[in-house]
């Protein structure tokens, strides 16, 4: 029982060592993070119903897992090959389309949730109703801006 802990205990370790490699690594990794803050908050200021809530949820985990496999794979490429070499093209190129497929269905989801559901309309009706929001809205801009082009050059 002990070593069984131990051991599921083990797996989170690495997995979010994994996640902290993507994050510091992986500048389209943190376009997808600052894409989710941004929707949660623009989804919490609409007040997007509990459905609409979790199918974003889900968005998020679709778009940021397929990145994740997009960039395991890529590692293994970069491993396995020294100069160009057409497999390995064809690899990463298969895998940055799950990516794409992933990141094109969450834009239609939140297209429907967004503008079909007003749930857009409402945000910005609270955000002109209260103006220090887009005031932090506006003022969180270059720290999202410095997360995605910097933190990775970070040491
Ligand atoms: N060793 C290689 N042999 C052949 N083509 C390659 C090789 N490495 C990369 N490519 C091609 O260059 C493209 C970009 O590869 P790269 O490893 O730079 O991915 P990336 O720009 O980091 O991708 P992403 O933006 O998804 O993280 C690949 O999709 C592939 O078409």
């Amino acid at each position: 029982m002990k070593k069984n802990i131990r051991k599921l205990h083990e797996s989170f370790l690495n997995a979010f060592r994994g996640l902290g490699l993507c994050i510091h690594g992986e500048r389209n990794f943190r376009v997808h993070m600052v894409t989710a803050f941004y929707v949660t908050i623009f989804a919490l200021l609409g007040e997007a119903t509990a459905a609409e809530a979790s199918i974003l949820c889900v968005c998020f985990g679709l778009t940021m897992g397929a990145e994740l496999m997009n960039t395991a794979i890529e590692r293994l490429c970069d491993r396995q090959a020294s100069g160009y070499d057409g497999f390995v093209r064809d690899a990463k190129d298969i895998a940055a389309a799950g990516v794409f497929v992933c990141a094109a269905a969450c834009v239609a989801v939140g297209v429907c949730i967004f503008i079909g559901e007003g749930v857009l309309a409402a945000a910005l009706q609270y955000i002109f109703a209260h103006l220090w929001v887009a005031m932090a809205l506006l003022a969180s801009a270059p720290a999202a801006l410095w997360f995605i082009f910097q933190y990775g050059r970070m040491q």
